[in-house]
């Protein structure tokens, strides 16, 4: 499904950065640490979006604590260390990548850096100011989560990361392997980076940060957090907006909607979902969201979508795939027998099918969407 992302932002949207298969390949292979979870902290949730570097400082605080309770908890049916539980200060296999919210899309959508030209002056000067202030999000929550008790360290991708033609060329996996593997916590950020094509810069969102570090770590699950409960059917302050409570993917990538508000979906009614984005938006916003965690729920990933600083992305965080029955938020999840019907994995928490209900539902064909690639 291809959704409508407001006008406005539809030409920075087309514009920012996607993953490559390539990348992953052609980097060095380091040994892989085990991955739990990899989390995306969405910049609308924890900034004020239309209001420039203004932050949510209780979302923030309340995420950082759920996150660093749940790296450091027991990991049942692991190693003696895990199970006797493991001590604060432990990284749990965790990495966090958070959005740019009002610190970043503001001077990227204003100077035009997700389209370029890098050799434009101006162009630089707005690559140079998103930087700076991404950058300074970053810093405010990696305290965050040092001050929780979680050894989180900032690692941004400009460096780490190249495009071509605003395709992930070279992936940073190594480096954020390399945390894991020392037990720290990476810190991530949606951030400008170094395109080797015609526009020489590239906007690489926190969602396609997620997509790619998924494909080279294969963590056990994914979360994403918002400042809304899920992708809902329309704008969530329209009237009469439903949750979408779970997204099936298709084998070739496409999705379709299999529950709304926890009922399976009826046949053809699921036409209709529309998705804005803010004006300042230079990534595209849910949209986008949506069709990265597609990308990672087509390799077999569970990925949750969940509000931020609720019970719902605390237990997000904690039990992935595991979460209860009443659990209310977006499961996005691939179509078929791993899709709710298999407990591999349930020592860990990580699989669908794990929790305690709802897994075991059979998605219906309701059929009529199209593909997001
Ligand atoms: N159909 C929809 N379902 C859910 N949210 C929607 C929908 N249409 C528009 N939105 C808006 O999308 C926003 C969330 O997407 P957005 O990309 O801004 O989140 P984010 O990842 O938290 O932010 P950032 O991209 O800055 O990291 C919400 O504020 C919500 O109002
Ligand atoms: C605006 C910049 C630099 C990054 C955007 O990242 P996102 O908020 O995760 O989409």
């Amino acid at each position: 499904m291809r959704a409508a992302a407001a006008a406005s932002t539809a030409a920075d949207a087309a514009a920012i950065a996607t993953p490559s298969p390539a990348a992953a390949a052609a980097a060095p292979q380091p040994p892989l640490p085990r991955v739990r979870r990899i989390v995306k902290l969405g910049g609308a949730a924890v900034t004020v979006k239309s209001q420039v570097e203004t932050l949510r400082p209780e979302v923030l605080r309340h995420t950082a604590t759920a996150l660093a309770a749940a790296a450091a908890a027991a990991e049942e049916g692991e190693g003696s260390r895990e199970k006797r539980g493991a001590a604060a200060g432990e990284a749990g296999g965790t990495v966090l990548i958070h959005g740019a919210g009002s610190f970043g899309h503001h001077p990227a959508s204003q100077y035009g850096v997700a389209r370029g030209p890098l050799s434009d002056s101006r162009v630089r000067q707005g690559f140079a100011l998103t930087r700076a202030s991404v950058t300074r999000l970053n810093g405010l929550v990696v305290a965050a989560l040092v001050e929780a008790g979680a050894p989180a360290v900032g690692l941004s991708p400009f460096g780490i990361y190249t495009t071509r033609d605003r395709e992930v060329t070279q992936s940073g996996w190594p480096a954020v392997a390399a945390c894991l593997s020392a037990g720290l916590l990476p810190v991530l950020h949606g951030d400008c980076v170094v395109d080797e094509g015609d526009a020489g810069c590239a906007v690489l969102s926190g969602d396609t940060l997620v997509r790619d570090l998924a494909g080279a770590l294969r963590p056990d699950w994914v979360v994403f957090l918002t400042n809304v409960a899920g992708v809902y059917d329309r704008p969530p302050e329209e009237a009469g907006a439903r949750l979408l409570t779970r997204i099936a993917v298709r084998p070739d990538g496409s999705w379709r909607v299999a529950e709304v508000e926890g009922t399976p979906a009826p046949a053809g009614g699921d036409g209709g979902i529309r998705m804005t984005a803010d004006a300042h938006d230079v990534t595209g916003g849910i949209a986008l969201k949506v069709e990265e965690a597609a990308a990672v729920a087509r390799l077999g990933i569970p990925v949750l979508i969940a509000q931020a600083g609720s019970a719902e992305g605390a237990e997000a965080l904690a039990r992935g795939a595991g979460v209860g029955r009443g659990w209310r938020g977006t499961r996005v999840e691939p179509e078929g027998p791993a899709a709710g019907g298999s407990r591999e994995g349930c020592s860990d928490g990580g699989g669908w099918g794990c929790g305690d209900g709802g897994e075991g539902v059979e998605v219906r064909e309701i059929g009529g969407q199209g593909g997001l690639r």
